[in-house]
């Protein structure tokens, strides 16, 4: 049964720590503060002042966990639309698109996603679902950034704006992205196994720092990592793509901060201005992009054929030694072809947290992150041996963090806000193909 909204909100569950970003073509940088506060995010995303009364409110349906963070907005919100949020099971794909058949919530007007971990239990938003809606949908406003789930230019062809909450989640990405860049340099994952090798046995009463072979993954590390860990200033940094999150990393890592020098590829070239600002270098190629680059990052939305774009081919063309980042989408990258590299190499490091088949992540990349270096014995000389120890692996965690969770609430809210009152949407992606 569906549960009605329009009531004080329920304590709802945590908020699982999953991980929006956007890579979407980019307005300025927000300030999207850690600070943020409602108020704050409110005069980010400030609703249109178009509003008129309906004598019916409009339907709004609300997919995934309640509201949590915004209950200012929300109060707006609820007075203004009525609110229909489908349970759980009936959430489920089966269940969902019976109820559309059935037109169980009426003419709805909005669909409303506030949370990336909850509200897509149903699944792909492909043509099944889509040819479902009821010709009054005029907004799907979702929680993150990424839209791969959601076949955005079917909605637009039947007049739905879509809206995604990249700018919320931005910040947060592009932090996590330095912490992985910052990894690539210094073999953060070889440091980290080495300290805790080998792990301590439930039942051993033996402390991990008594064990002969922990002193030595301990001493190996201490010495040898300082053979192949470098500074990040002075080197290049490659992104591709710039939107938000390209041009947040870029804003991190460059002058005065790392001084790191910024290259970036992107569609469409970036204003002279905006360039100057961030110290970046258009490179007009892929080509010419990882020629040029010391680390290549990976900050664009998944190809729409879910090609994809780091291949043996293009891994071919970084520099060797180079180091590979992605906050992406793991679907973007040929994860074979990526062990391959690491193994001869021909890549020093890489850092991923978006994984092709997740919740799974390759079993290679996964032994090349956990096993140390196996030093050829007195003679393996200070560099250590590719591959090993050399991969950061984190869980799609780069944009999960409560303040991007706080923005994808409200943007969401402000999104249909301004739509159902007749304005512009904030964050709409496909205005391009929509058919009004
Ligand atoms: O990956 C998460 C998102 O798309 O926001």
């Amino acid at each position: 049964m569906a549960e009605p909204v329009n009531t004080p909100m329920p304590p709802s569950t945590p908020v699982p720590a999953s991980t929006p970003r956007s890579m979407s073509p980019a307005p300025p940088v927000p300030n999207l503060s850690p600070n943020a506060t409602m108020s704050a995010m409110s005069r980010m995303f400030p609703p249109p002042a178009t509003g008129r009364a309906t004598p019916k409110r409009p339907v709004v349906l609300h997919i995934g966990d309640p509201i949590k963070y915004n209950p200012g907005t929300y109060a707006e919100f609820s007075t203004e639309f009525e609110v229909i949020r489908p349970d759980a099971a009936e959430r489920e794909r089966s269940e969902f698109i019976r109820a559309l058949k059935e037109r169980r919530w009426g003419d709805f007007s909005a669909i409303f996603r506030p949370f990336w971990g909850t509200g897509g239990e149903m699944g792909r938003w492909d043509a099944e679902l889509i040819g479902l809606l009821p010709d009054t949908v005029k907004v799907f406003a979702s929680a993150g950034a990424g839209f791969d789930w959601v076949d955005t230019e079917l909605l637009g062809e039947k007049g739905i704006i879509y809206c995604n909450s990249g700018l919320a989640a931005a910040e947060a990405v592009a932090d996590f992205a330095v912490a992985m860049i910052i990894s690539t340099f210094r073999h953060l994952p070889w440091c980290m196994t080495a300290a805790t090798f080998p792990p301590p046995s439930p039942l051993s009463t033996d402390p991990a720092h008594t064990d002969a072979r922990a002193r030595e993954a301990f001493q190996t590390c201490h010495a040898r990592a300082t053979a192949a860990s470098h500074n990040p200033r002075g080197h290049v940094l490659g992104l591709i793509g710039f939107g938000n999150i390209g041009q947040q990393i870029a804003a991190k890592l460059g002058n005065p901060a790392f001084g790191m020098r910024i290259a970036y590829h992107d569609v469409v070239r970036k204003p002279a201005a905006l360039e100057n600002s961030l110290h970046a270098t258009f490179q007009p190629t892929l080509d010419a992009l990882l020629q040029a680059s010391d680390c290549v990052v990976l900050a664009t939305p998944a190809s729409p054929d879910g090609r994809p774009l780091v291949t043996a081919s293009t891994l071919a063309r970084f520099r060797p030694g180079a180091r590979f980042v992605n906050v992406a989408r793991g679907s973007l990258v040929d994860e074979d072809a990526l062990a391959d590299a690491l193994e001869t190499g021909h890549l020093a490091a890489a850092a991923l947290d978006v994984h092709a088949n997740e919740p799974r992540v390759h079993p290679r990349l996964v032994r090349l992150a956990t096993r140390l270096p196996a030093f050829d014995g007195e003679a393996g000389g200070e560099t250590p041996p590719p591959g090993s120890g050399r991969v950061m692996l984190t869980c799609h965690n780069a944009g999960g963090t409560v303040e991007t969770h706080v923005g994808f609430e409200e943007l969401s809210m402000r999104n249909i806000l301004a739509v159902l009152r007749g304005g512009e949407a904030v964050t709409a992606v496909n205005m391009g193909v929509l058919k009004r």
